[in-house]
């Protein structure tokens, strides 16, 4: 049985499961060395223009897997803190894997995201929930901190530092209606419609120009890393003039707009 499902749902969309419900798709290795090499795979596939990711049965991903890690390939012969170390460097390659897809990538969070689970949904560049998901900063309920693989980071710049600060020192559950107030997630709709939705928003983004979409996903992450309004302005205007310059897509949107009809991005 494989670890890590690869489908294409519709044209132009993978989706892609960890597949390892029994265990709520926690975070084994076993788990995410492949998760990772499809994360890479489909990056490279130009015929995706957005991915989905999910989990299959009632979780999304249940974190770090208490009772049965696995093993990372090449540790045989490691010191314990070695092996600690390559343990977390493999973690911290699949969100780096997540954030440098060229194609948007949407959580279609199906249930639990808890731990290291909460930190792969916001790895992703939309999220859409279950409403009977539930996201839970489960590193400090483990006696460890909750500020792992990016969460302490990107979780305030998410929905604000101050419920920021309370969701990863209390431990509590978010629901999914909590996480969509609060903008955790874009929406909560209905368990049986979650897929449906994602390939609705996938397409949609689908149908726009392909440097239009990557640069703006490339210029939302840089933004969180940008020093300055004016630096980052700067970078903008360099992505504009880029897809402006190397396609035919903005000519083919005037001429729909005359021609009273959608655009039909070719570049
Ligand atoms: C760097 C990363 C660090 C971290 O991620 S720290 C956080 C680690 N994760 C956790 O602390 C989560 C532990 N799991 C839970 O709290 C709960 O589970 C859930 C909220 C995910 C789901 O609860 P429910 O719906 O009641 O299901 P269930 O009966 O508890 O779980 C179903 C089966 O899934 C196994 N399982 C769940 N989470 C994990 C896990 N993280 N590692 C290994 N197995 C897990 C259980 O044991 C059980 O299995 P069986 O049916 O054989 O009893």
């Amino acid at each position: 049985m494989s670890f890590v499902l690869i489908d294409k749902p519709r044209p132009h969309i993978t989706l892609i499961t960890l597949n390892r419900p029994e265990r709520m798709n926690a975070m084994a290795f076993d788990v995410m060395v492949p998760f990772k090499e499809a994360l890479e795979k489909v990056s490279a596939d130009n015929g995706t223009r957005v991915v989905v990711v999910t989990g299959a049965g009632r979780g999304f991903c249940s974190g770090a897997d208490l009772e049965s890690p696995g093993r990372i390939p090449g540790i045989e012969g490691l010191t314990v803190s070695a092996i600690a170390l390559r343990s977390m460097e493999l973690l911290d390659d699949v969100i780096r894997a997540m954030r440098r897809m060229h194609q948007p990538v949407i959580g279609a969070v199906n249930g639990p995201a808890i731990g290291g689970g909460l930190c792969l949904a916001l790895a992703t560049d939309i999220r859409i929930a279950a409403e009977g998901a539930y996201f839970r900063a489960a590193g400090i309920n483990n006696g460890l901190t909750a500020s792992e693989l990016g969460l302490s980071y990107l979780l305030p710049r998410a929905i604000g530092s101050s419920r920021a600060f309370e969701i990863m020192l209390s431990g509590r559950d978010v629901d999914a209606a909590e996480a969509e107030r609060i903008g955790l997630v874009s929406r909560a709709v209905p368990g049986d419609k979650l897929l449906d939705e994602c390939y609705e928003l996938a397409e949609r983004i689908a149908a726009f120009s392909r440097p239009g979409v990557e640069l703006t996903k490339r210029m939302l992450w840089s933004s969180l890393d940008a020093a300055s309004l004016t630096s980052h302005m700067d970078h903008e205007g360099l992505a504009q003039l880029f897809v402006r310059l190397t396609t035919r897509n903005f000519e083919e949107a005037i001429q729909a707009r005359k021609e009273n009809r959608p655009p039909e991005f070719k570049d």
